[in-house]
């Protein structure tokens, strides 16, 4: 956003006048989201820098459209375009408080506006700014954000201390990163997006982007008229034991859905029947098991003859964790140049991200947070924490592709970082990323690249579950994994 907002400067563009396009467009998805608010109260909370500046200009345009505006400024004295747009306030009937006004002015406000920090914000808030963070939380009046939530870094998400809750966030040209990465996106309430006039010439191509439709044009492999199943995608699933089946069961199912044309199942000796019975259209083969039903090591030389029908494998759910899953996972890693997506146990049988980095062929991991903090020997928090340097940081020690689980999904590979754009927490019920896992394991299967099958299949999945919620209705807490299934077509079509 910084080097969009030069690149737009170095054109010629005024900075004022992008504060002004940026501030009025916000004004208007205020006034679109809470107005009428004539005669209502509403009040600002400028910050020293240009989100301050922004926080002006709001002030002036809801004081236009009849509210009676409030601004607490925290800086005495203002400069460049912020201290302009200060200045047109003190000809207007604008009430400009101090420190001492604020709590009593918040008390009595109908909405509150928070400029006090915006792009230009890093680590933890210093100074009196933290109280006051902390009173716009306290109070009743919904909170409107600019561009980010105060306290909230824009770039990764990361919150550090005091952060404002904001009801609706109002961006400047792009989502900000933090207003969708939690726990920043958990901050930023409904985003929005303001168009400022930054021209072609200005845009920069970012580090870090968005997953939507338009982004997957293209992308998702289509099958053609000469196809037969293997060319269509065969994927080899090993996964389950003989207490666990219903974790293989619905990768197999996911996978079938989204396009593969032949699946494979191993699994333990004792529980290959069943998933047979439950996977009609898949073949299943029992490998050898340990006393507790587990695939054993000694399962490896079964499954890397299965692999040589395969042109992609899915491994790990519910397979189990331990010694045997070790050398199992580490037989196939080393054993196979197919693409390998790796889930649940099988990525907490990995020693580290350093294991997969010596493999020529291409890798996925899809963990959740608590599974990529056993990984990386951090913990579940830290890794919740900083969700964004986690990924990245796996991506890079593991030279593989890394898709991280959670209220926002993510997928990073080398330099890159996507944030998926669909999904609700309607998925936050057991199996949803074992169907993920099937969706993702197919699309390698039938040619696409590591981080584009990630890409598309969490697209997809977060649709599924969306069109789910559309179509049926129901409450968010009725949806079981086995849902997705009706959905994932439909999901898919809108992507072809
Ligand atoms: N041309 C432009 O530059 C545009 C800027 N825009 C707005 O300007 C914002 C960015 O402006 P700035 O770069 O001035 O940055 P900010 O206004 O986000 O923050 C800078 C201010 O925060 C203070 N600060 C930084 N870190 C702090 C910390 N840890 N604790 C307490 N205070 C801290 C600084 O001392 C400074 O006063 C955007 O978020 C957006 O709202 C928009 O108006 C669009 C155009
Ligand atoms: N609150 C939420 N909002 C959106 N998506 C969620 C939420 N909670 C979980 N999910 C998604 O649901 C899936 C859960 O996967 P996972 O934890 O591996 O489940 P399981 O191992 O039971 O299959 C992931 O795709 C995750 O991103
Ligand atoms: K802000």
């Amino acid at each position: 956003m910084t080097r969009a907002d030069r690149g737009a400067q170095a054109l010629g563009i005024p900075g004022g006048v992008l504060m002004e396009r940026a501030s009025v467009g916000m004004s208007r998805a205020i006034l679109d989201s809470f107005g009428p608010l004539a005669g209502r109260r509403v009040l600002v909370a400028a910050g020293g820098g240009n989100n301050g500046g922004d926080g002006f200009v709001i002030a002036r345009e809801l004081y236009r459209a009849g509210a009676d505006v409030a601004v607490f400024a925290t800086k005495d004295e203002y400069g460049g375009d912020a201290a302009v747009n200060l200045d047109v306030l003190r000809n207007l009937a604008v009430r400009l408080v101090g420190r001492d006004a604020f709590s009593e002015e918040l008390a009595g406000a109908d909405l509150v506006v928070d400029a006090l920090l915006g792009t230009g914000f890093e680590g933890e808030v210093r100074g009196d700014l933290s109280g006051l963070i902390r009173e716009i939380n306290d109070a009743a009046a919904p909170v409107v954000a600019v561009d980010v939530p105060s306290g909230v870094n824009g770039s990764t998400g990361e919150v550090e201390g005091p952060a404002v809750r904001a009801d609706l966030t109002v961006c400047a040209h792009a989502a900000k990163v933090g207003c969708v990465v939690s726990p920043g996106g958990d901050h930023a309430g409904r985003v929005e997006v303001v168009d400022i006039g930054i021209p072609p010439e200005a845009e920069v191509e970012a580090a870090t982007t968005w997953t939507d439709a338009a982004s997957l044009r293209g992308v998702v492999p289509r099958r053609t008229g000469a196809a037969h199943k293997y060319s269509a995608g065969s994927l080899l699933i090993v996964a389950g034991s003989s207490s666990a089946t219903g974790a293989t069961v619905m990768v197999g199912r996911g996978a079938q859905r989204a396009g593969c044309g032949i699946v494979f199942v191993v699994t333990s000796e004792s529980a290959a029947h069943r998933v047979d019975a439950a996977l009609t259209e898949a073949l299943v083969s029992g490998a050898p098991e340990d006393g507790d039903g587990l695939m054993s090591g000694d399962a490896v030389e079964h499954i890397l003859g299965m692999s040589e029908r395969a042109s992609a494998i899915v491994l790990g759910p519910a397979a189990g964790v331990g010694e045997g899953g070790r050398r199992l996972v580490e037989g196939i890693l080393n054993g196979t140049d197919l693409p390998i997506l790796l889930d649940a146990d099988a990525i907490t049988n990995l020693p580290g991200p350093g294991a997969l980095a010596a493999r020529s062929g291409p890798t996925v991991i899809t963990p959740h947070a608590g599974e990529l903090g056993r990984l990386l020997g951090t913990g579940a928090k830290e890794v919740s924490a900083r969700r964004l340097s986690s990924a990245r940081r796996t991506a890079e020690e593991s030279r593989s592709c890394v898709l991280l689980k959670g209220t926002d999904t993510l997928v990073a590979e080398g330099e890159r970082v996507a944030v998926n754009s669909t999904g609700t927490h309607a998925l936050a019920t057991a199996g949803t990323g074992d169907v993920l896992s099937g969706v993702i394991g197919a699309l390698l299967s039938r040619g696409a690249d590591p981080y584009d099958a990630a890409r598309t299949g969490a697209w997809a999945h977060g649709r599924a579950a969306e069109l789910w919620l559309e179509r049926t209705g129901r409450p968010v807490e009725s949806m079981v994994a086995t849902d997705l299934f009706e959905y994932l077509p439909e999901a898919f079509a809108e992507l072809l």
